[in-house]
This record gives C-alpha cells, sequence and structure tokens, in this order.
C-alpha cells in the first residue's frame, strides 16, 4: 500500500540522525526516519534495540544527545512532553494512569477537559460543559466503551481499560498518536478486535506504534520501521521489510521461524 502523503505538507514526524547515550553507551545511533501524516508506521526489532527510548526521544521524556526531532516541521527535541503534547502528539497511557476509581465517562472526560486548558478552576468550565461531555460522548463510541460509560474504571476487563487508554490519548484532538504494545497481553480474539479499533479510531491521524505480535504489525501498518541496535537497518512497506535480506538476517528470520512454531504447536 502507498503511504498516504498531502502534497508539500512536511512530514508529521521526522527524525534527523538521531542519537542517545546513556552514560558511555550510545543506544539511538543516528536513527533518520519521516512518517508521513496519516500514516500508520510499526518499529519492531529485537530487545532492547532502542524502540522505548526511540519513543521516549519522540514524545519528549528524553532529550537526544544529538540530532533532531521534528513534529510537522517544527523543531520538538528539547522540548517538554505538556508543551510536545499541546503542539499536537499524544503517548498512550498507561492501564496504571486510569483513575481507577472513576467511571470510564468521567476518565474521558477529565482528559476532554484537560485537553481544553481547565486545570483546577473548575468553575470555569461550567458554560462548556456540554461541549465536553458531546466530546466525551463522541469518543466512547469512537473506542466502543458507550454501553459502559458509568462502570468505575477498576471494574473494566483488560481490554477494556487498554482501550480506555486510547480514548484518554485521543481526547485532546492530537493528530500524531503513539502507541506502546497496545495488544500486549491480550487474547487472539482481543487483538484481532483491538486492531480494528485501533485502525478506526486513528484513521486521519498519524500512528506510531512499537509492537512485537508480527501479526498485528503486518494487519496494521502501511510501513515498517526496523531497528537494530539504535539504527533504522529498513522503512518500507510490510511486503518489502519482509523480503528484505539484511532484515531477515538481524531480526524477522528467527521471530517469523518462532512464530511459525509456535503456531504449528498450538495446531
Ligand atoms: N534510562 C536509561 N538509562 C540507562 N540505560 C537505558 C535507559 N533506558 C534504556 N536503557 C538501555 O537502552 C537499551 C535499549 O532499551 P529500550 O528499552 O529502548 O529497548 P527496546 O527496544 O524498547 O526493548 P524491549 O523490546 O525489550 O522493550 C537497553 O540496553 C536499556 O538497558
Amino acid at each position: 500500500m502507498t503511504p498516504p502523503r498531502t502534497a508539500g505538507a512536511a512530514p508529521a514526524v521526522e527524525l534527523v540522525d538521531l542519537r542517545k547515550s546513556f552514560g558511555r553507551t550510545e543506544i539511538i545511533r543516528g536513527a533518520s526516519l519521516a512518517v508521513q501524516p496519516g500514516e500508520r508506521v510499526a518499529i519492531i526489532g529485537p530487545n532492547g534495540a532502542g524502540k522505548s527510548t526511540l519513543f521516549n526521544l519522540i514524545s519528549g521524556r528524553f532529550g537526544p544527545t544529538s540530532g533532531e526531532v521534528r513534529l510537522n516541521g517544527q523543531r520538538i527535541d528539547g522540548k517538554a512532553p505538556y508543551e510536545i503534547n499541546r503542539l499536537g502528539l499524544a503517548r498512550s497511557f498507561q492501564v496504571s494512569n486510569l483513575f481507577v476509581r472513576l467511571s470510564v465517562f468521567e476518565n474521558i472526560r477529565c482528559a476532554v477537559l484537560w485537553s481544553l486548558g481547565y486545570r483546577y478552576a473548575f468553575w470555569k468550565f461550567l458554560a462548556d460543559l456540554k461541549d465536553a461531555n458531546d466530546r466525551t460522548d463522541r469518543i466512547l463510541e469512537m473506542i466502543k466503551l458507550d454501553r459502559r460509560r458509568d462502570v468505575l474504571a477498576m471494574n473494566l476487563t483488560y481490554a477494556e481499560q487498554r482501550a480506555l487508554e486510547i480514548g484518554i490519548t485521543i481526547a485532546g484532538g492530537a493528530d500524531v498518536i503513539l502507541l506502546d504494545e497496545p495488544t500486549a497481553g491480550m487474547s487472539r480474539s482481543e487483538t484481532t478486535r483491538f486492531v480494528q479499533l485501533i485502525r478506526e479510531v486513528t484513521e486521519g491521524r498519524t500512528l506510531l506504534t512499537v509492537e512485537h505480535d508480527m501479526g498485528v504489525v503486518f494487519g496494521l501498518a502501511d510501513r515498517i520501521a526496523v531497528l537494530v541496535y539504535g539504527e533504522v537497518i529498513a522503512f518500507d512497506t510490510p511486503e518489502a521489510v519482509r523480503a528484505n535480506p539484511r532484515v531477515q538476517e538481524a531480526y524477522l528470520g528467527s521471530v517469523l521461524a518462532e512464530t511459525q512454531a509456535r503456531a504449528a504447536q498450538a495446531a
């Protein structure tokens, strides 16, 4: 599939010769990547390749040692996570960040109000409450939790909690979404449903995801970036990545063989 492109638009996310060292160890070693607006990109690679570190660099949790991170053409390296969030990039919250004693509706509405700039001056938002409630309801429909709106977050299933986490991530209207292993810990059938949900929720947005499940990666991504020892060794369509001998040798050969062996055992 050809990645969607907007004529003349800057890449949604661009990494330029990005490097990150911890002490004397260089973990990200000159990563360059340009993700186009509306594209869904999966970052894959062996354990310890630097995938989470890359996410932390993009979302502002870490500053790079050198190189640049650009969001819609604007440099964001060195900015704080909340500033990057205001510029339109949202990273998924972890399940542990949900307000477990609040309802599904209240969790999303908190995120909506937060994104509208309300912090503690809650009296200010009364006039806008209807808008916030409407927006919350729209998000609940998108994440398929509208029928669970009054359930406390702690009483949701694990998969529902992860859907809620995605709802919170998109509540601010960000157009670039980072999801860290969104289907981790889910059963096969939950994963299939969840991939469809991610597809729907990220329609028209740019998605970057770190994912170990190759079924998810190949089913969801327009392009795949393969990270090995902190370097992007391939960035291409799923078909091209699958056929790339360097990727086969460095990573995918062993992963696909393992996946096939597991499938054969389960059969
Ligand atoms: N804050 C840190 N301080 C020192 N070393 C770190 C730090 N964060 C990550 N590392 C090291 O960087 C390397 C890459 O880690 P990272 O978590 O980014 O890899 P990963 O590709 O996400 O791995 P996995 O697939 O296992 O989650 C590892 O060797 C890790 O120990």
